[in-house]
């Protein structure tokens, strides 16, 4: 029936970010004039990091405060910290005493943003655990008070992990609790002919295709994929 649909149905192709000009108006037209100083300054420390292409990508980051403004998110979760550039954004708009579990391995990349995080005044709101993000999901699960008490989640870690990530997180969230998910077009890979897309893109490729099928089947969650940044998919729990 589903690909029925998908093969049946015209395509009218309506795509508006074609070239990279466009891109780079939509960036300093609508999103650096409103960026804060802090992820101004993040944004620019995390350049000197040898993995500074992993930093989220500053239009969807706008795009994810818009959306936690909209549902008044106050106690969120975010799989995936890096230099904290996606962490700063959350700590600055959501309210003063609202709070950000934070996971990341990787303390050392955390530390390096965490000065810049220090100096906007947010810190207070962030409770960084270093681990590993499948057990600590399993550990906050085991507590009956943290289930369907998060408004909202960022997963932007080990792609392979998307889908066990979005069967732990859809438990936390409360109904109406919204999960966004980073890299879900992977560089425009997942449109790519497997011959055509580079080898070193891949595994992360057939992982986004997997997980996009997956999130476009699950009647759990209303979704939407927007073309920002790499590409991001919201979900909002039903
Ligand atoms: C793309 S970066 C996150 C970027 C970040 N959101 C930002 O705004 O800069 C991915 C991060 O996921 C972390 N990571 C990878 N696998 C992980 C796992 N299994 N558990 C927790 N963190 C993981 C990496 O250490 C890395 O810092
Ligand atoms: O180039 C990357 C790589 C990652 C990545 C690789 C392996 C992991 O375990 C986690 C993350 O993530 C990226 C990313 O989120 C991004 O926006 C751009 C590039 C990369």
């Amino acid at each position: 029936m589903e690909s029925k649909a998908k093969t049946t149905t015209p395509f009218i192709d309506k795509g508006l970010l074609q070239t990279t000009e466009l891109y780079k108006y939509l960036l300093e037209t609508s999103v650096y004039p409103r960026e804060a100083e802090s992820l101004k300054e993040l944004r620019a420390l995390t350049l000197s990091h040898p993995w500074a292409v992993m930093g989220t990508a500053p239009d969807a980051a706008q795009f994810m405060a818009f959306i936690l403004k909209l549902i008044n998110a106050k106690k969120t979760i975010e799989i995936g910290v890096f230099t904290g550039y996606s962490l700063l954004l959350t700590a600055l708009t959501i309210p003063d005493d609202g709070k950000i579990t934070a996971i990341d391995v990787d303390r050392s990349a955390y530390e390096m943003g965490l000065p810049v995080i220090e100096k906007a005044g947010v810190k207070h709101k962030i409770n960084f655990i270093e681990s590993e993000a499948l057990p600590i999901l399993g550990q906050l699960l085991m507590q009956p008070e943290n289930r369907g008490t998060f408004d909202f989640a960022f997963v932007d870690a080990d792609k392979v992990n998307y889908t066990n990530y979005h069967e732990r997180v859809l438990e936390l969230l409360r109904p109406g609790g919204v999960v966004i998910y980073d890299n879900t077009l992977w560089g425009g890979s997942v449109a790519m002919p497997e011959h055509l897309a580079p080898v070193r893109m891949l595994g992360t490729r057939s992982d986004a295709i997997e997980f996009n099928n997956y999130l476009a089947a699950d009647a759990r969650v209303q979704i939407s994929q927007v073309p920002l940044g790499d590409g991001i998919t919201m979900c909002r729990r039903l």
